[in-house]
C-alpha cells in the first residue's frame, strides 16, 4: 500500500517536472520568436538609406553585421533550442541554469538570463561535471525536445552529482549516457549534425583549448576530430568575437563531398563567419578540381619545389641570345648580354618580387640605353667629353621610353607574369627536376591550366614570387577615382543650379533653410565622391575567399596529415598569428603526398612550440566492427590500438567471395538498405563504371567519377573519397586493391553494419577475421 503511495508520488513528481519545463520551453520559444521578428525589423531598417556622413555609414554598416549575425542564430535554433539544466548544490548557492544552442534573456529591466550559450563559461560544469568531481553541480539534466515543430519536452535524464542527495525527481532511469548513445545509434542522413547536446568531457578540453598556437589533435577514426573542431570554430567565434569576426575563420577539408556533408553544422550553430574551403579552393579564381596520379601530387607538394619555382622563374629573367637589335633615331642600339647582365644583378640585388621589380628593371635598362645612344650622338669627334648635355640626355631617355621595340625587348627580358600563367609554362616544360619527376607533372599545352589541387599551393607559390606589378591597378583605380569626383561634380553642379530655386523657396517656409543648403559649400566634389564608394556589405568570410593574402583569425585543417609541405607553406601565408588547430590520424593518411610527422610538418613554422592532445573513444564504428578494421594497420604496427568503441552491436561484419560482382552487389544492397539512413558502396574507382549498373534501382542517373550526393540513400565512392564521412551500413569491394590506409578507412565508415564483396582474394589482415 504504502509502495504503492509512493510510486504514484514519484510519478506525479515526475508528470510535474515535465511539465514545468514544458511551460519554461514555450516561455523561451515564445521570447525567441519575438526576438527574431524584432531583430530582423532591426536589420531592415539598417538596410535603408542611411546619411551620407562616414560615421554614419560605418555604425550602420556595424549595426547590419550584428543583427545579421544575431539574426542567423535565432533562425539556427531549430529544435532543441534547450537541451540541459544545471542545478547548483546548496554551497553554491542553489539555484539553476538552463544551458541552450544560445543566450536569451528575459523582456525584465534586470534582462534576467533565461538560457545560457552551451559556450559560456557557466555552461561548462554541464560537460565536465561528474559524481567524482560535481564542479558545484548538484544535478545534471538532459531535456529532450521533439514533436512536430520540435517544441515539446519529450523526455527528461537526470543524474544526481551529489551523491548524499535523497531527493528524486522520477526521471533517474536513464543517464546522461542513454542520450549520448541514441544520437551515436540514430539513422544518418547524409549530413553532420552538431552534437552540442552531448559533448563529453575529452572533447570539451579541446573545444575551449586557448585560441593562440598551435594545437594538434590527433585520434582514431570516429572519436568525434571533426566533430570536435567545428565546435571548436563555433567557440571560438564566441569568445573571441571581436576579432575573429573582422578576421574570420578557415576550416580547411580534404574533398569537397567532405565539406558538404560538415557544411551544415556551424549554421546550424548559428555561425556564418567561416569560410569551408578544399585546397584545390585557396587562390582565388581558381576551382582546381582536375585529377592526376599520386606521384604527380606528391612531386608538385615536395618543400623543394619552392625553390624549383624560384628558379624557374629566374629563368624567365633572360638575357639577349646573343643580340637584341633595337631600331632608334635612324640608327640601330644593341642589347647584349654584357649590357643586360648587370641590368639583370642590379634589379634582383633589389630583393623584389619578380613584377615588382620591373619597374626598376624597365628604369636600369633604359639607363644603359640612353647612355650607348648618347655615346653615339655626343661623342666628340676630337676625342674631348661627350657633347650633349643634360637635358639632350634627358630627350633621349624619354625618346627611347616611347619606342615600342624598346618595350618588347624589356618584355622578352623581364616579363610581367600571372602565377597562371607562369605555372601553366612551367608545367608545360618542367625544368630543374629529374627526368622522371618532370615525367610525371609534364602536361600537353593545351591542358596545361587544367588546375590540379597540388597545383594550387604552386599558384600561391607563384603568386609570392611574382608580387604583384599594381601600376596598372593604381593607374585603374586614380582613372576611377577621377571619374567618381566628375561624376559628383556634376551631381553638386546640378544641386547648385537648383539651389537658387529651393532656397528662396524654403527660405520663406523656414528661417533655417540657408543653413540647410550651407552644408553643400563645404562638401567639394572629391569629398562627395567617397561617399560613393560602394559600402561593402560582404562578411569577413566572404572577403576571405576573394583575398589570396588575407590574414585568417585561425585556420582548422582537418585530415590534416594529409597536406603536403607546399600547402603547409600556403597555410601558413594565410596565417600569420599561427592561431591553428590541426586534426588528423596518422593510420588514416595515405602518405604518399603528406608530410609525415606533426613535428616534420610544424617545424619550420613554430619550431617545437605546439601542443599535442588525443581523442580515444570511438563514437562511430561499433566494436565488432574496429576489431576487424584494426586488423588493417596491425599488419605494419603489430601494437597499433585502435580507440575503444562506445557501442557494440553484436552484428559480425561479413564477407562474401562472387564471381559476379554487379550482381553480388545488387543482392547485397537490397538486403542491407536500411530503412532509415544511409548506405555506402565503397569500391576502387576503376570498378565504378561497371558496378554503377548494379545500383541502377537506387541510382538511376549515377556516372562514374562524379562526386556523390551524400543525402541519397544509396551513395557510390571510392575510398580517398569517404574519408570523413559515415553511413549506417558500408559495403566494401574489393578491399585486396586498397593501399592499407584508405582500407582502414573504408572499413571505418560505418555506425551500424559492414560487408565486403570480393572476386579477387582479400587482403592478408582481412582472412579469417570476417563472418
Ligand atoms: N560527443 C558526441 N556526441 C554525439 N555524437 C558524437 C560525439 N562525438 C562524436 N560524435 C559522432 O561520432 C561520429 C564521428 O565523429 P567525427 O566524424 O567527428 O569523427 P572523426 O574522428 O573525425 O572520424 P574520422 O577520422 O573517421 O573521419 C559523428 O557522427 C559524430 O557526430
Amino acid at each position: 500500500m504504502r509502495a504503492g503511495r509512493e510510486l504514484s508520488n514519484q510519478e506525479t513528481r515526475a508528470e510535474r517536472e515535465l511539465h514545468e519545463e514544458q511551460e519554461f520551453v514555450d516561455r523561451l520559444h515564445e521570447r525567441v520568436d519575438h526576438l527574431r521578428g524584432a531583430t530582423a525589423e532591426e536589420l531592415a531598417e539598417a538596410l535603408g538609406p542611411v546619411g551620407n556622413a562616414a560615421q554614419a555609414r560605418l555604425e550602420r554598416d556595424v549595426r547590419v553585421t550584428e543583427r545579421s549575425g544575431l539574426l542567423a542564430a535565432l533562425n539556427a535554433v531549430g529544435s532543441s533550442l534547450c537541451f540541459g539544466r544545471i542545478d547548483l548544490a546548496e554551497s553554491e548557492g542553489g539555484g539553476h541554469h538552463h544551458i541552450g544552442r544560445l543566450g536569451v534573456r528575459a523582456d525584465d529591466p534586470e534582462l534576467t538570463p533565461l538560457l545560457v550559450d552551451w559556450r559560456a563559461p557557466v555552461a561548462r560544469p554541464f560537460y565536465l561535471a561528474t559524481g567524482h568531481t560535481p564542479m558545484g553541480l548538484r544535478r545534471r539534466r538532459h531535456l529532450t525536445t521533439g514533436g512536430a515543430d520540435g517544441r515539446e519536452v519529450t523526455a527528461l535524464h537526470d543524474e544526481h552529482l551529489d551523491l548524499a542527495d535523497r531527493e528524486r525527481t522520477g526521471h533517474e532511469d536513464h543517464s546522461g549516457d542513454d542520450v549520448l548513445l541514441s544520437a551515436l545509434g540514430a539513422a544518418r542522413t547524409g549530413r553532420m549534425g552538431d552534437i552540442v547536446r552531448t559533448i563529453q568531457a575529452e572533447q570539451d578540453r579541446i573545444i575551449r583549448a586557448p585560441h593562440r598556437g598551435v594545437l594538434v589533435v590527433e585520434g582514431g577514426p570516429g572519436t568525434g576530430k571533426t566533430a570536435v573542431a567545428l565546435h571548436r570554430a563555433a567557440y571560438l567565434l564566441y569568445e573571441h568575437r571581436e576579432l575573429l569576426a573582422r578576421r574570420a575563420v578557415l576550416i580547411v577539408g580534404p574533398n569537397p563531398a567532405f565539406l558538404g556533408y560538415i557544411g551544415e553544422v556551424l549554421p546550424a550553430l548559428g555561425e556564418t563567419g567561416v569560410l569551408l574551403a578544399t585546397q584545390g579552393e585557396l587562390f582565388p579564381g581558381v576551382h582546381a578540381t582536375a585529377a592526376e596520379s599520386d606521384h604527380a601530387a606528391q612531386v608538385k607538394g615536395r618543400a623543394a619545389m619552392a625553390d624549383v619555382l624560384a628558379r624557374a622563374l629566374a629563368d624567365r629573367q633572360r638575357l639577349p641570345e646573343p643580340v637584341i637589335d633595337i631600331e632608334h633615331d635612324g640608327a640601330v642600339v644593341e642589347l647584349d648580354e654584357a649590357l643586360v647582365a648587370p641590368v639583370r644583378e642590379k634589379t634582383r640585388a633589389l630583393g623584389l618580387p619578380h613584377n615588382a621589380a620591373r619597374e626598376h628593371f624597365e628604369g636600369h635598362l633604359l639607363n644603359v640605353l640612353t647612355e650607348q645612344v648618347a655615346d653615339r650622338l655626343g661623342a666628340d669627334p676630337f676625342g674631348g667629353p661627350n657633347l650633349l648635355d643634360a637635358s639632350d640626355i634627358t630627350q633621349i631617355r624619354d625618346d627611347l621610353g616611347d619606342n615600342p621595340e624598346v618595350w618588347s625587348a624589356m618584355d622578352e627580358l623581364w616579363p610581367v607574369l600571372t602565377p597562371q600563367g607562369f605555372l601553366a609554362d612551367y608545367l608545360t616544360e618542367p625544368g630543374h627536376l629529374s627526368e622522371e619527376d618532370a615525367a610525371a607533372i609534364r602536361r600537353a599545352p593545351r591542358r596545361a591550366q587544367e588546375w590540379t589541387p597540388a597545383d594550387v599551393p604552386l599558384l600561391d607559390e607563384a603568386a609570392e614570387l611574382l608580387g604583384e606589378d599594381d601600376r596598372g591597378r593604381l593607374a585603374a583605380e586614380e582613372a576611377d577615382r577621377l571619374e567618381r569626383i566628375a561624376y559628383a561634380q556634376g551631381v553638386l553642379d546640378a544641386s547648385y543650379a537648383s539651389r537658387t530655386y529651393e532656397f528662396e523657396d524654403k527660405e520663406e517656409l523656414d528661417g533655417d533653410a540657408s543653413e540647410v543648403l550651407a552644408a553643400h559649400d563645404i562638401v567639394d566634389a572629391e569629398r562627395m565622391a567617397e561617399r560613393h564608394e560602394e559600402a561593402d556589405h560582404r562578411t569577413a568570410a566572404e572577403r576571405a575567399a576573394a583575398d589570396r593574402t588575407w590574414a585568417f583569425g585561425h585556420i582548422i585543417v582537418d585530415e590534416a596529415q594529409e597536406l603536403s609541405p607546399m600547402a603547409w607553406r600556403l597555410l601558413m601565408r594565410r596565417c600569420p598569428t599561427r592561431s591553428l588547430t590541426l586534426v588528423g590520424d596518422p593510420a588514416q593518411t595515405a602518405r604518399e603526398a603528406g608530410a609525415g610527422s606533426w613535428d616534420e610538418i610544424l617545424a619550420p613554422y613554430v619550431d617545437d612550440r605546439w601542443e599535442h592532445t588525443r581523442l580515444g573513444v570511438n563514437y562511430r564504428t561499433p566494436a565488432e566492427i574496429m576489431e576487424v578494421a584494426a586488423a588493417v594497420p596491425r599488419v605494419a604496427h603489430p601494437d597499433f590500438h585502435p580507440p575503444e568503441s562506445v557501442r557494440s552491436t553484436g552484428v559480425r561484419p561479413w564477407a562474401r567471395a562472387a564471381a559476379d560482382l554487379p550482381a553480388a552487389l545488387t543482392g547485397a544492397v537490397a538486403a542491407e538498405l536500411p530503412e532509415e539512413g544511409r548506405l555506402a558502396v565503397i569500391a576502387p574507382r576503376e570498378l565504378h563504371g561497371a558496378l554503377a549498373p548494379a545500383l541502377r534501382e537506387w541510382l538511376p542517373d549515377v556516372r562514374a567519377g562524379e562526386g556523390p550526393d551524400l543525402t541519397r540513400q544509396v551513395v557510390l565512392l571510392d575510398p580517398r573519397g569517404a574519408k570523413g564521412l559515415e553511413f549506417d551500413v558500408v559495403l566494401v569491394v574489393e578491399p585486396g586493391r586498397y593501399e592499407a590506409s584508405d582500407l582502414y578507412v573504408a572499413l571505418t565508415r560505418a555506425t551500424q553494419r559492414l560487408g565486403v564483396l570480393h572476386s579477387e582474394p582479400l587482403p592478408a589482415a582481412l582472412e579469417g577475421a570476417l563472418g
